[in-house]
């Protein structure tokens, strides 16, 4: 699902942030990238959303061969991912339902299938009760997971989240983890970068952790 070939990553400073990185992961598989600040693994996740392109190598996601893909075709390209960061990026003038709503209202989907997914994500995440609420209202574990709500409405094949947990308490922290699981269960692929060691590490799922740009293999998903 995921298959970075030989990626090596340097931005227009010259920094290299990611050097020869291989890595596969499965489709529907769960695994977590660890690593120091700095070490490379919100420019590894930018890569696999197309947000940044690769210096060298390939990314081949979700059958898709990133380097062929013109930018017009980016957004559509898009809509295979879900993307979830630590601070959630939620508008505070809309309530949480149009927060959540807002990725099927972009992609033009119809007014009834609109409101039926994005209560059924708000469900998932156990907010369809906080719907009509202001997200400044909620508590910050409840607005990460409006966050996740908005991440899943459109159904994404992958999700990839940077340091979901790092504003939250061990306990919450715990919670966003296990949902995260929980999609991963019904078949979504999960990639999560984190450096909660205490908390993932109990979760029994592979991690992958760079150091200074270069991939260091704990329990790795799979060798590519
Ligand atoms: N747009 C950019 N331009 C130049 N350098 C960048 C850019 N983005 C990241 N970097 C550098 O690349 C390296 C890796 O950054 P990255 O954000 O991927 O690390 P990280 O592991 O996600 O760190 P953190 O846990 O602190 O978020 C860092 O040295 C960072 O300063």
């Amino acid at each position: 699902m995921i298959h970075l070939k030989n990626v090596t990553k340097r931005y227009p400073t010259g920094h290299e942030a990611l050097s020869r990185i291989n890595l596969k992961l499965d489709k529907g598989a769960m695994a977590f990238l660890t690593g120091h600040s700095g070490a490379g693994k919100s420019t590894l996740l930018k890569l696999i959303a197309l947000i940044e392109r690769p210096t060298r190598g390939r990314l081949i996601v979700n059958d898709q061969d990133l380097a062929g893909m013109a930018p017009r075709q980016v957004p559509y390209f898009r809509r295979q991912i879900g993307i979830i960061f630590q601070d959630h990026h939620l508008l505070h003038d809309r309530s949480v339902f149009d927060n959540v709503a807002l990725p099927l209202v972009i992609q033009g989907y119809r007014q009834h299938e609109i409101a039926r997914r994005a209560r059924a994500a708000l469900d998932r995440v156990g907010l369809l009760h906080k719907e009509g609420a202001a997200p400044i209202t909620l508590s910050s574990g409840e607005q990460q997971r409006v966050g996740i709500a908005r991440a899943v409405v459109h159904k994404p094949a992958i999700l990839l989240a940077d340091e979901p947990t790092g504003n939250l308490d061990p306990e919450l922290s715990r919670e966003i983890m296990e949902l995260f699981i929980r999609f991963n269960q019904v078949g979504t692929t999960v990639m999560i970068a984190s450096h909660d060691l205490e908390l993932i590490s109990s979760l029994g799922k592979p991690m992958v952790r760079l150091h200074e740009g270069h991939l260091q293999r704990e329990r790795a998903p799979e060798s590519a």
